[in-house]
């Protein structure tokens, strides 16, 4: 039967019966038993359809085509439920669908194709994909080409892929040639890689707005163009905080259905102008210390984090310093309001009794200054003088260093277990201040 968009037939899956229905923005198929009842029905979102395709045919391992006559095949977002992971690990669902004639296999194809037309107006059509071959396991060029690149072509997106040859590029890129026509931009690569693509699409999207970075005062346009994260570098901590999972697959999956997470994102200021954006994690101390020594070591892949950590926490650094920092209201942005980390890790889900339970140290601002933190009247600066070993903080702070050394280091170490909590961190010697602001931009998956 066929009316709009909507269509229903009897149809086989292997040999048992089943009676499929379209209905605009849902398509079902339930099991018959002997007597035409109802026994199960499964259900998929027409948002949620990948692909539709003639015959019998198979993309991941590999893709096979057997065009029969009588087949269609339907591909679709299916949510793992094994693990912790529960529902977020998305795969590829596949059923291929047996009906009595191949008029009615193409009144099938052509109006699931039309229904997903009108039901996922937000998808992408053509992407720009930057593959970082020299990230995390060096795997980059063989996740995208082996699991993701078949996705696309299924979805029936046209991508432009760069394989980069030096840092920078991809942001550089962004910066200078011209985007039109693509949807979005796919990084294929960790943190880092992340990094110079978000500066690079914030930069693009300021120049062509007129807007001067360097300025404090200004107000920023946020970015329009989305970013997908394949995750291919050594934490992915971008990944798993905005998707929740590290699985290259599942980002894929979230990039055809055009879903998107808004992000935050501070820019970081010294006197002179801009420094750096970030949206994980800023290191004052501990944190600074780990990426810089970590780089030493990146011949160790992912490993260098644990060694460089273990590293840096027995030397037990400390830096002597003033922070001011400018006490947000708990009310409005408690770190533990339980709506940021997706990891479920066990800091999160403790009770939010004291509110800064990660430190213990006497140097550090939140657990010695807890205090301080909730009761100054909003608006008004607060300084803290002493030696530092860690700082975390929130988006807006100043850091007044004594006696840092090193670079200043921002980035996201061991991203996964810290999940997306932003933090402050290392002050660059002979660098007297650094102020965070906040921004709001669009961006991910
Ligand atoms: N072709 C290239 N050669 C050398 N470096 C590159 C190249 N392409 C990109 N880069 C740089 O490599 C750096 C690290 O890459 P990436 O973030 O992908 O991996 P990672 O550091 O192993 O992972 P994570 O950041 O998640 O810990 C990035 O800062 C990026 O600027």
């Amino acid at each position: 039967m066929e009316t709009g968009l909507q269509l229903e037939s009897t149809v086989w899956v292997g040999s048992k019966i089943y009676r499929a229905v379209l209905t605009g923005w849902q398509f079902n198929w339930t099991e018959l038993d002997k007597k035409n009842r109802d026994k199960k029905t499964i259900s998929v979102p027409v948002a949620e359809v990948v692909g539709v395709e003639e015959g019998r045919v198979e993309i991941l391992p590999q893709k096979l085509i057997d065009d029969t006559d009588k087949v269609f095949t339907v591909f679709y977002v299916k949510r793992s439920s094994t693990g912790s992971s529960y529902g977020l690990l998305w795969t590829l669902g596949r059923t291929q669908f047996s009906v009595p004639s191949r008029v009615l296999r193409d009144q099938w194809t052509k109006h699931l194709r039309a229904a997903l037309k009108t039901h996922s107006p937000v998808r992408p059509n053509r992407l720009l994909v930057f593959i970082n071959p020299y990230g995390g396991k060096k795997k980059g060029r063989k996740i995208y080409h082996s699991l993701v690149a078949p996705l696309f072509e299924l979805a029936g997106i046209s991508c432009h892929v760069i394989v980069t040859e030096r840092a920078n590029q991809a942001r550089d890129h962004l910066l200078k040639k011209d985007l039109t026509g693509f949807d979005g931009v796919v990084c294929v690569g960790g943190d880092g890689m992340f990094s110079e693509i978000l500066h690079g699409l914030i930069g693009r999207t300021q120049q062509e707005a007129g807007l001067c970075e360097n300025d404090l005062t200004v107000t920023l346009q946020p970015c329009q163009r989305h970013i997908g994260i394949i995750p291919a570098g050594s934490t992915d901590c971008v990944c798993y905080a905005t998707v929740g999972v590290i699985d290259p697959v599942t980002s894929a999956l979230h990039i055809i259905i055009g879903d998107s997470q808004p992000l935050d994102v501070c820019s970081v200021h010294q006197a002179s102008g801009l420094v750096r954006y970030s949206v994980s994690l800023l290191g004052y101390g501990f944190y600074g210390d780990v990426l810089a020594e970590s780089e030493k070591h990146r011949w160790m892949g992912p490993l260098r984090y644990d060694y460089s950590g273990t590293m840096v926490y027995l030397s037990n650094r400390s830096y002597a310093g003033i922070v001011q920092y400018l006490p947000a209201d708990p009310l409005l942005s408690s770190p533990r309001d339980r709506t940021r980390c997706l990891s479920g890790c066990s800091v999160c889900s403790r009770s939010t009794e004291r509110l800064f339970p990660h430190s213990s140290d006497a140097g550090s601002l939140y657990s010695s200054h807890y205090n301080q933190f909730s009761s100054d009247s909003e608006g008004e600066w607060v300084t803290v003088e002493g030696r530092f070993r860690c700082v975390v903080s929130h988006l807006h702070v100043q850091l007044v260093s004594q006696e840092s050394s090193g670079p200043l280091s921002l980035g996201s170490p061991g991203g996964r277990h810290w999940g997306p909590h932003p933090g402050v961190g290392h002050s660059p010697s002979g660098i007297p201040q650094v102020s965070l602001q906040a921004h709001k931009h669009r961006g991910s998956v």
